[in-house]
């Protein structure tokens, strides 16, 4: 199991001041959120309140929450630790040299939750550790907060390394955000669950749509560059969904346990059907043609096909080339909508969680760390764990499994799949009473 609060490199927690929330009325009637190391709000600071110079960032794509974080992190410190100073940085890595920064307060940021997307703007690519460093040290600023997903955390890692070169007494802090759910360790990151919600609309109309025709598909493509997470999840929630392509598991059209087959079927069990894929699914049969004339993007991100497209046309090709039956499909595209709406309740407190869990590690003195619920405990992580590998759906987890038995879809897997595969499958944990239970990596050791 992976142990977490906190794992981090107090490079300078040896000189510290009294947590000036120990005289916070909100605080100091529970003397036992006082702690050490080992858990959540420390009785000591590194910083003075009016010494702080934060600064905060935000880099990547969209994702619901990015301005509830931006929020909290500015109440944070000006609530809990009386902190004035905070600036926020214009348009994601390359605002830190490019551009002007923003003054945020409580008063300026009060009501910015209520948006999506982020009121700092954001870009991809444009790195350039030594500018930004130089931008840190001028601007006399001892708090980044840095909140992006698997590119920002790498790029927060080398702003890190390059400040602790230089001996810079600076805290470096990231915030997860990802909404297809890759980043590794971290139970969920925030505006996930958002995206689902959003996601359920859309099924919802294709389902709509599909039923009241005749042999009508509904067809959803979702986000997921190389993680199928949201597509799981919105198929498991909505439960109209008679098939869900994700990256993680090959499929193929023709043929004996393909998809034309099940489409097929499903028609002439049902009448209609509903498929949702994510965006990365299945990029390797689409063919050359349907490249771009740029190969990736400006942070190096592989461009992907479009798949929704490319399958859609797929179907209604095989089904008029056949003359079996007539179908009509619908596609519905909603990528950017679910990532561009505010965040859902459950993810603005986890935002908030987040962005506290931040201020009180930054303010302790703590460095190089990504905070996160890991196991349901609010942790600091060291930037290589985050950023040495991606977060993906396991197809020989249970969790698949379930979304398989609730669509009957095909697994697409051949048998010399499943027994390749299994070779490479942890042992069981053993359970108290011998049993043996193998499956989802969370799963404890029995007591009774
Ligand atoms: N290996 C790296 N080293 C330094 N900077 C990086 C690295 N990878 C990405 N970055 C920088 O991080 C920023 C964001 O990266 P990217 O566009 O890949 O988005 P992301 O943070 O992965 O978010 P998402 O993929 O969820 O949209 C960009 O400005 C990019 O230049
Ligand atoms: O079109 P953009 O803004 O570069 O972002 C698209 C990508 O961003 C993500 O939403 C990740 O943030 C991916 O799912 C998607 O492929
Ligand atoms: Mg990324």
């Amino acid at each position: 199991m992976f142990l977490t609060y906190p794992i981090t490199s107090p490079i300078f927690l040896f000189l510290t001041y009294p947590n000036p929330l120990q005289d916070n009325p909100a605080y100091s009637v529970v003397k036992q959120y006082f702690v050490h190391d080992d858990d959540t709000v420390p009785q000591k600071v590194y910083f003075e309140s009016d010494e702080v110079n934060a600064c905060i960032v935000t880099c990547g794509g969209l994702c619901p929450g990015l301005n509830t974080v931006i929020r909290e992190i500015v109440c944070g410190l000006n609530y809990m630790y009386g902190v004035k100073r905070v600036l926020g940085i214009d348009g994601g890595y390359r605002g830190f040299y490019a551009k002007n920064t923003i003054a945020l307060t409580p008063k300026s940021v009060n009501d910015i939750h209520k948006r999506g997307g982020t009121v700092l703007g954001t870009s991809r690519g444009g790195h350039d550790t030594s500018k930004i460093v130089d931008s840190i040290q001028d601007r006399g600023i001892n708090q980044v907060y840095i909140i992006g997903g698997d590119g920002t955390q790498k790029g927060a890692s080398v702003i890190f390394e390059e400040i602790r070169r230089r001996g810079l007494k600076v805290a470096v802090v990231g915030i997860p955000k990802t909404i297809d759910n890759d980043i590794p360790i971290i139970d969920k990151s925030f505006g996930f669950d958002t995206a689902v919600e959003e996601a359920q609309r859309a099924i919802n109309a294709a389902h709509v749509e599909s039923e009241s025709i005749e042999n009508g598909i509904g067809f959803v493509k979702l986000m997921g560059r190389y993680s199928g997470f949201i597509a799981m999840h919105a198929t498991l929630a909505s439960r109209d969904v008679d098939c869900c392509l994700i990256p993680e598991s090959p499929f193929y059209l023709e043929g004996p346990g393909g998809l034309f087959e099940y489409i097929e079927k499903r028609l002439k069990e049902n009448g209609h059907m509903v498929i949702v894929a994510a965006e990365g699914a299945g990029q390797e049969l689409l063919s050359d043609s349907m490249h771009s004339m740029a190969k990736e993007d400006a942070s190096g991100n592989k461009l992907l096909k479009d798949v929704g497209l490319w399958i859609s046309q797929k179907i209604k090709d095989h089904f008029a080339k056949q003359n079996r039956m007539t179908i009509n499909l619908k596609y519905i595209d909603p990528t950017y909508m679910i990532r561009a709406i505010p965040s859902i309740a459950s993810d603005n407190v986890y935002c908030t969680l987040l962005a506290q869990s931040s201020v009180h590690g930054a303010m302790a003195g703590y460095t190089g760390i990504t905070v996160g619920l890991v196991n349901g405990r609010h942790s600091y992580i060291p930037f290589h764990r985050i950023t040495e590998k991606r977060n993906k759906v396991v197809i020989t987890d249970r969790m698949w499994a379930r979304l398989l038995s609730s669509t009957n879809q095909p697994s697409f897997l051949s048998a010399k799949d499943v027994i390749e595969d299994k070779k490479e499958e942890e042992p069981p944990l053993q359970l108290l009473d011998d049993e043996v239970c193998s499956g989802d990596n969370n799963l404890v050791n029995k007591q009774n």
